[in-house]
């Protein structure tokens, strides 16, 4: 079997009075995994951990077999993406998808080639010479994803990368995404307390609830998994009679 792209062996983080713990995921190439969980479950701390921009309080974070802070910034090959997209406001579409390549010292020509191919991919073409300001919630979100694979990273890292968007374009967007990450060959790990979001686009699904990581299930299994309590409650999984359960549409979590 293949090394996993990403593994957490065990990982807590503790920071002030929050705790999560013992953490254990494994992440394979071309692989979607989300993370569920509520506001405050640790989803974005998570996020920084597996990037190694901050350590865990205990377990080992690997990133192709290596440990990942072992590792300097500018060789992790990971991509990440905030949920503001965080483009450099004062360069165009094409400027900022071509950042990364300029900062690896890519010759001019190839940059433009690279920029012109991921634009033609994201269907990008057309606003290329637009800023980030100009540009509608959907493109800047595209724009943000082609940088990010522009480094072809083997690890993409998306922080509820959605959540700004209408239904129609985010399933846009979980189409391209779905696409790309057999292309460019990474695996991506995405944080979200969108349900719906997490079943249309991972091949995966995890929930953090209760201060750790519940359990990991195929999308497609989110609500007829047999979650501990903890995810069952987040979920809106009550029970109705023994040993069976329904979802509660209505609740409000
Ligand atoms: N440096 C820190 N010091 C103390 N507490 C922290 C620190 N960083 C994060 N926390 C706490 O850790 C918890 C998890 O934060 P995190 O940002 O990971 O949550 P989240 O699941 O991403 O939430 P949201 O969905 O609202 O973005 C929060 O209660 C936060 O206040």
């Amino acid at each position: 079997m293949c090394e996993p792209v990403l593994q957490l062996n065990d990982v807590t983080l503790r920071r002030g009075s929050f705790s999560l713990e013992g953490v254990n995921l494994a992440l394979a190439e071309g692989e979607i995994l989300a993370l569920l969980g509520r506001t405050g479950a640790g989803k974005t701390l998570l996020l920084e951990t597996a990037a190694g921009f901050c350590p865990p309080s205990g377990g080992q974070v690997l990133l192709q077999g290596r440990e990942v802070r072992s590792i300097p910034l500018h060789r992790r090959n990971i991509g990440y993406l905030y949920q503001e997209y965080s483009l450099f406001p004062h360069l165009t579409a094409a400027q900022n998808i071509g950042y990364g390549l300029r900062m690896r010292r890519m010759r001019r020509e190839e940059i433009r080639c690279q920029v012109e191919q991921l634009a033609g991919r994201f269907g990008l073409e057309r606003v290329l010479n637009q800023y980030p300001g100009t540009l509608s919630g959907g493109e800047q979100q595209r724009v943000a994803l082609a940088r990010a694979l522009a480094l072809r990273p083997a690890l993409l890292l998306l922080d509820e990368p959605f959540a700004a968007l209408d239904p129609v374009t985010k399933r846009q967007l979980y189409g391209l995404l779905r696409q790309v990450r057999k292309e460019f060959g990474c695996a991506v790990l995405f944080v979200t307390h969108d349900f719906a979001e997490a079943q249309g686009l991972a091949d995966r699904v995890g929930v953090l609830a209760g201060g750790e990581l519940c359990g990991i299930v195929p999308a497609k299994e989110l609500y007829s998994a047999a979650w501990p309590a903890p995810a069952r409650e987040f979920l809106g999984l009550v029970e109705q009679q023994k040993g069976e359960t329904a979802y509660d549409a209505n609740r409000v979590i």
